[in-house]
């Protein structure tokens, strides 16, 4: 049996670009005839484990993480999903590092080493197991290329598979370290990680090496027995395409047991490329639906939600919410509008919007943000892989070993792996393990990090070279602060910046055990940069987010996040990456490059960030990201017109690539001339101005972060909100009249692509009115403070 997966990065699934995806035993059968029943596909369905003592792949399945979530009674009998928070988890981290400076355009590698060849013979799992494997080698062969060597020392050194390792590689008694059954899943070798789950609350939930905490039952790395079950349960639906008719009182697919994510995979590669999605909807139902969400005002607070939901089942969710992705995601050339008569497009949308809350355990104010930016069936297809694990994959540190080595050392402890794909030379995508990833002697010799493929993308877009001063502003645990070390080939140095102070002690203890000799570590509020310190070649701001891109490793965020916090989020990272752009040196022989980066999805903390930036900066600009693959950001949005050139940014979700949800943008900082030089001092002037005017007595308080200021004028209804808070607590009573309120509380719901403008038809059919959320009345009530006068403090 092997070891569970504890991070929930576990569904061995190729990723675009690796052999294992491109073999075609791995790649989803077209359907025959018409599409199959209303299930879930993802791109990437197919999930591949390789047997220990196969030489082939194997196509398997994984059994996906079983869900926590509760399912209660509405009152009616009927069940629906616990909207309770999860536990705020911190995502293991990507880096990747390869020896060679990525540059644009140089991501690939060849693949002309030589395969290894030895066999596996050992059992898996265990103890024994392992002892076994050592002795008998490696399973199947590998190639990796002899281009992904770190360029270290002596690059002779690396000459051929038998030599040693150069002298500068850490040598360690491997069999020394602890072993066997005793191990917990993926290995925790870092205590102090608990500590940092505790502490932290907002923005982290992506990049955490050391943070594992699935139930015990959960397996990133199915067992024989469990495959075959999943086969057994999965038989039905391929007989039958309408199996969500028959499982109306089943909880939706993703609550119940040994569901896999694209078990009817349907669609071919090109498909799968050209889209990523696979869309699984027949859209020919002739059954009657009715759209109780927009009967009963389609409130957005979770009474709301269970009076909507009213005595539909799971199963009729599940049919619904796939019919009505269907007629929305038809194109206008396939016929008029099939929806209901008498209700609007827009209606339906609401309908979608508040089927999707209800079955997968969403507040419907994150689905309608989240559902702006794909089309209804892509949006399904988003929320569906927000279900199921992302694969484990690691990052060789180069600083210590060559890829193929260590994939080497791990296959003689019965590890199944595979390079990640031609888009990295460091990356290794592990398919099963009979030994606790996060606790082998190997990693914990710093030859690898556990790093989501997500995580690997900044730093390739960063692409630091040697001898260069580099700033990881938002730096903990450290996934990517030791790739860009590794990077730099431990020369040059790396400040490597993080305010909360309890995560610089995981920070600290992963630049220890990966052997980063440059790095500087510093806790500074990231806006009290080039204040500190200026001048940097290249700038990382990976940073503080809302975590919508890595709702499979935190399910917390689906229920937790308000529009305010979207909103105080997207302000800091204004203030961040304009401190970020402000303290690289325009004038670096070798760089003058800043990249943003964020594991959330929403344009309101990507684009229209890097929008403002470019607003407040005329002398940066975006250029190409190196990545080789990534959707274009947004050129526009909701009516907003970004600059033209957002489209070199790059955006990656998990339905298409396989991947937490990433945003990645590179800028390249210029002198500035005359005409945009600050009136006075330096270039962080601005920033400085903005915040030094932005203190209030009532600070707000970012979930997660210490001391957040605000200020100017974006940020008025925010500012009256925190002193309006802050009055309410001392229990001082406002008026509701108050013009501050009107505009604090305005409802955000004309973003929502949910409750678009109402054609006069529309207008004139009776509606009952909508639901008062709760946060509504709330705002209702607040909205009567007495302005508050808002004091300034002057820096220190
Ligand atoms: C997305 S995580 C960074 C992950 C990290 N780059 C990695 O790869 O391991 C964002 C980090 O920013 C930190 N942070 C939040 N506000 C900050 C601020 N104002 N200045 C600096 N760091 C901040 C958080 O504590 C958190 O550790």
């Amino acid at each position: 049996m092997g070891y569970k997966a504890k991070n929930k990065q576990a569904a061995p699934q190729p990723i675009p670009g690796s052999d294992l995806y491109k073999d075609p035993r791995n790649k989803p059968k077209k359907a025959k005839g018409k599409p199959p029943a209303p299930s879930n596909k993802v791109s990437f369905s197919n999930r591949t484990k390789r047997k220990a003592d196969e030489d082939e792949p194997v196509q398997v399945e994984a059994a996906p993480k079983k869900q926590k979530t509760k399912l209660v009674s509405n009152g009616n009998g009927t069940p629906r999903v616990a909207k309770g928070k999860g536990k705020a988890e911190e995502n293991f981290d990507t880096d990747e590092e390869d020896n060679d400076i990525l540059q644009p355009g140089s991501l690939s590698e060849s693949e002309d080493e030589k395969p290894v060849t030895k066999k596996l013979k050992g059992k898996k799992g265990g103890k024994k197991a392992d002892k076994e494997l050592d002795f008998d080698g490696p399973s199947r062969a590998l190639t990796f290329s002899d281009d992904d060597e770190p360029d270290l020392n002596d690059e002779s050194a690396f000459a051929n598979d038998n030599e040693e390792a150069p002298a500068v590689l850490h040598n360690f008694d491997l069999d020394d370290a602890p072993q066997g059954e005793d191990y917990d899943i993926m290995g925790d070798a870092d205590d102090d990680d608990e500590e940092d789950d505790e502490d932290f609350k907002f923005g982290e939930s992506e990049d955490e090496d050391d943070e594992f905490d699935v139930p015990e039952n959960d397996s990133a790395f199915d067992t024989e027995e469990e495959d075959e079950e999943d086969v057994d349960m999965e038989a039905p639906k391929a007989k039958n395409g309408k199996k969500a008719a028959e499982d109306a009182d089943l909880p939706p697919p993703h609550l119940r047991p040994n569901r896999k994510v694209g078990e009817a995979g349907s669609d071919d590669d090109e498909d799968e490329e050209d889209d990523g999605i696979i869309t699984n909807m027949d859209g020919d139902y002739d059954e009657e639906y009715s759209l109780p969400a927009v009967a009963a005002g389609a409130g957005d607070d979770e009474e709301g939600q269970q009076e909507i939901l009213g005595t539909t089942s799971f199963g009729d969710l599940d049919k619904r919410m796939r019919w009505l992705a269907t007629i929305l995601g038809a194109k206008a050339e396939e016929g008029p509008f099939r929806g209901l008569q008498g209700y609007s497009r827009s209606d339906h949308l609401t309908q979608l919007q508040h089927d999707i809350a209800n079955y997968f355990g969403y507040n419907t104010f994150l689905v309608g943000k989240l559902m702006q930016l794909f089309s209804p069936p892509e949006a399904l297809a988003f929320f569906e892989a927000n279900e199921t694990p992302r694969p484990v994959t690691i990052r060789t540190n180069t600083l210590r070993t060559r890829r193929r080595d260590l994939a080497q050392a791990l296959i003689n402890r019965g590890v199944n792996l595979e390079p990640i794909g031609k888009w990295s030379k460091v990356g290794l995508q592990v398919f099963e393990s009979p030994v606790p990833v996060g606790a082998t002697p190997e990693y914990m010799a710093g030859q690898y990090m556990l790093q989501a493929a997500s995580s690997f993308l900044p730093v390739m877009a960063l692409a630091p070279q040697p001898n260069e001063r580099v700033l990881d502003m938002a730096s903990a645990p450290g996934g990517k602060t030791t790739y860009i070390s590794a990077l730099l080939q431990n020369t040059g140095v790396v400040f490597a910046n993080e305010l909360n102070k309890a995560r610089t002690k995981s920070l600290t203890a992963n630049i220890h055990r990966m052997g980063c000799k440059n790095v500087v570590i510093c806790s500074y509020d990231g806006r009290e940069f080039p204040k500190v310190m200026g001048g940097f070649d290249r700038v990382l701001l990976d940073a503080p987010c809302s975590g919508t891109g890595v709702i499979s490793k935190d399910p917390s965020v689906k229920v937790n996040k308000s529009e305010r916090d979207f909103q105080l989020l997207a302000h800091l990272q204004k203030q961040l990456l304009l401190c970020a752009l402000d303290s690289c040196d325009p004038s670096s022989s070798t760089g003058g490059y800043v990249v943003y980066s964020t594991c959330s999805v929403t344009v309101d903390e990507d684009e229209s960030v890097v929008d403002y930036a470019l607003r407040k900066r005329p002398n940066v600009k975006l250029v190409d990201t190196g990545l080789e693959f990534g959707v274009e950001g947004f050129k526009s949005f909701g009516g907003k017109q970004f600059h033209s050139s957002l489209n070199l940014t790059r955006r990656f979700y998990p339905h298409k690539h396989n991947m937490d949800g990433f945003y990645v943008a590179k800028f390249k900082v210029n002198k500035k001339t005359k005409a945009q030089k600050a009136p006075s001092g330096g270039p962080s002037n601005e920033v400085e101005m903005e915040l030094d005017s932005s203190i209030v007595e009532e600070k707000v308080v970012v979930p997660g972060q210490q001391n957040a200021k605000f200020s100017n004028e974006e940020d008025e209804a925010l500012i009256r909100d925190s002193k309006r808070q802050a009055l309410k607590a001392k229990g001082i009573k406002l008026s509701t009249d108050s013009p501050a309120v009107k505009s604090s509380s305005k409802k955000p719901s004309t973003d929502s692509p949910t409750v678009p403008k109402k054609t006069p038809k529309e207008k004139s059919r009776p509606r009952p009115a909508p639901v008062a959320t709760k946060k509504e009345k709330a705002a209702a009530a607040a909205a009567t403070l007495p302005t508050k006068k808002v004091s300034k403090t002057t820096a220190a």
